[in-house]
């Protein structure tokens, strides 16, 4: 079986997944979830010329007044009457400009003496600290497309727009099924043969940066049985993740035992290092992926396939890693027939790869904040030459 290349894999992936349906929520329980459908505002704001600093509001052709302080208007008040020529009012930030009123003179630079108020310093031009009405943005205007990931500032957008719930798409269920005989749960006694599982672990928090929710089904044996029942159990999560068993030892399972608990294999072996015995297919309307047991090849692998799954499921418009280019500061070899993901780091004079690249070095991978991704075929790269790098969650 050839080699599939990365992007191929990624599109193959996604055309098994359809989206997830949509809900509304309550817009305190969209954080970091994707909008199902564009945002328009359902209101201006301002909602009308408003004051940005605490003094007086005046009609600005009038300084440097003489003016007659009259009227006040504070944050909360509306309807206020005309402000008649040579009468000033005092305001307050975020409060109305009284109608005829078209500048603030701040306090620090009003002289005042009982009602009566001058200018003292500088010309005032009209729309000195006003925020004009729809300013920031008016009824109807879109102010957030479909498929636009919710943080803070979109999050203060759409409440600010008028929005108390909005349209999200669903969190999608992942399960985590970590096989091999050699794995014990985190943290128990290691006895000769044995070693702590860290795929699990390592995944959920990858996953604990996305809106979906996690079930560990723990360590299944390498047991054709005793997977494929696995397999099946798991079956009403949205998405299946096993990690191990992935290559063509006598005791690399997954594939056989997927197949025996009724799933179809989309493909399997990806042009990529690490990561090569990647494999996706569907289970009945359950997603599954077999990431390779290696701790850095699970890593990689889930970065550049799991989490965009989870993204893509749950409406995300730009589901991918972001990519961009910067400088090495260390040689780099020339690559093979496969893409290189190699950790690395961003030092001050560029990007340091990290000292092992083998998949099982986790010391090391511990140490990356980026990938270097290096296409097949690459020539050797000096310091100053440039690569293209994704940033690490
Ligand atoms: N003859 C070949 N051998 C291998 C090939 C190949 O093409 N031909 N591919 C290699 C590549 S590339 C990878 S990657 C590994 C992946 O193998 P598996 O997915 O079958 O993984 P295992 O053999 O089960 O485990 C590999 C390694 O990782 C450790 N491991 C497994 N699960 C965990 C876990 N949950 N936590 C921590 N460590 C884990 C396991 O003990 C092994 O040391 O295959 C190559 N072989
Ligand atoms: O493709 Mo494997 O993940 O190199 O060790």
């Amino acid at each position: 079986m050839s080699l599939l290349p990365v992007a191929q894999a990624q599109a193959r992936l996604f055309a098994l997944a359809p989206r997830l349906a949509t809900e509304t929520v309550p817009i305190t329980a969209a954080v970091g979830r994707w909008l199902a459908q564009d945002l328009a505002a359902l209101r201006n704001q301002p909602w009308t010329d408003l004051s940005a600093m605490d003094g007086y509001a005046v009609r600005a052709a009038e300084a440097p007044g003489p003016w007659r302080v009259t009227g006040e208007s504070a944050a909360g008040t509306a309807n206020l009457p005309l402000l008649p020529p040579g009468e000033a009012s005092r305001i307050f930030t975020g409060a109305p400009l009284p109608p005829g009123a078209d500048a603030i003179l701040i306090q620090e630079n009003a002289a005042r003496d009982g009602d009566r108020l001058t200018a003292s310093a500088d010309p005032l031009p009209a729309g000195r600290h006003v925020r004009s009405a729809a300013s920031d943005f008016a009824q109807d205007a879109l102010l957030l497309e479909a498929g636009s990931r919710l943080g803070p500032a979109q999050i203060a957008l759409a409440v600010l727009g008028g929005h108390g719930a909005v349209p999200v798409g669903e969190r999608p269920t992942v399960a985590l099924l970590s096989t091999g005989n050699e794995l014990v749960p985190p943290g128990a006694p290691t006895p000769p043969g044995f070693l702590p599982s860290s795929n699990a672990p390592m995944l959920a928090a990858l996953l604990a940066a996305l809106p979906c929710d996690v079930i560990d089904l723990g360590i299944v044996p390498d047991d054709l049985d005793a997977m494929a029942s696995a397999l099946d159990r798991a079956r009403t999560a949205d998405i299946i993740v096993s990690t191990g068993g992935a290559s063509v030892g006598d005791h690399d399972l997954v594939r056989p035992a997927f197949i025996k608990a009724g799933g179809a294999l989309d493909f399997w072996k990806i042009k990529m290092r690490p990561g090569k015995p990647l494999m996706a297919g569907r289970i009945g309307d359950t997603l599954f992926l077999g990431l390779p047991g290696n701790p850095v090849s699970a890593f990689v692998t889930a970065t550049l396939f799991l989490l965009p799954l989870v993204r893509h499921l749950g409406g995300a418009r730009d589901p991918f890693p972001p990519m961009s280019d910067a400088p090495l500061a260390s040689p780099l070899p020339a690559t093979g027939d496969r893409d290189d993901y190699l950790r690395a780091w961003r030092g001050q004079d560029g990007i340091v790869s990290v000292t092992s690249q083998d998949s099982a070095a986790t010391a090391a991978m511990a140490k990356a904040d980026c990938l270097i991704l290096r296409p097949a075929g690459s020539p050797p790269a000096a310091p100053g030459d440039r690569v293209v790098i994704l940033p690490l969650p």
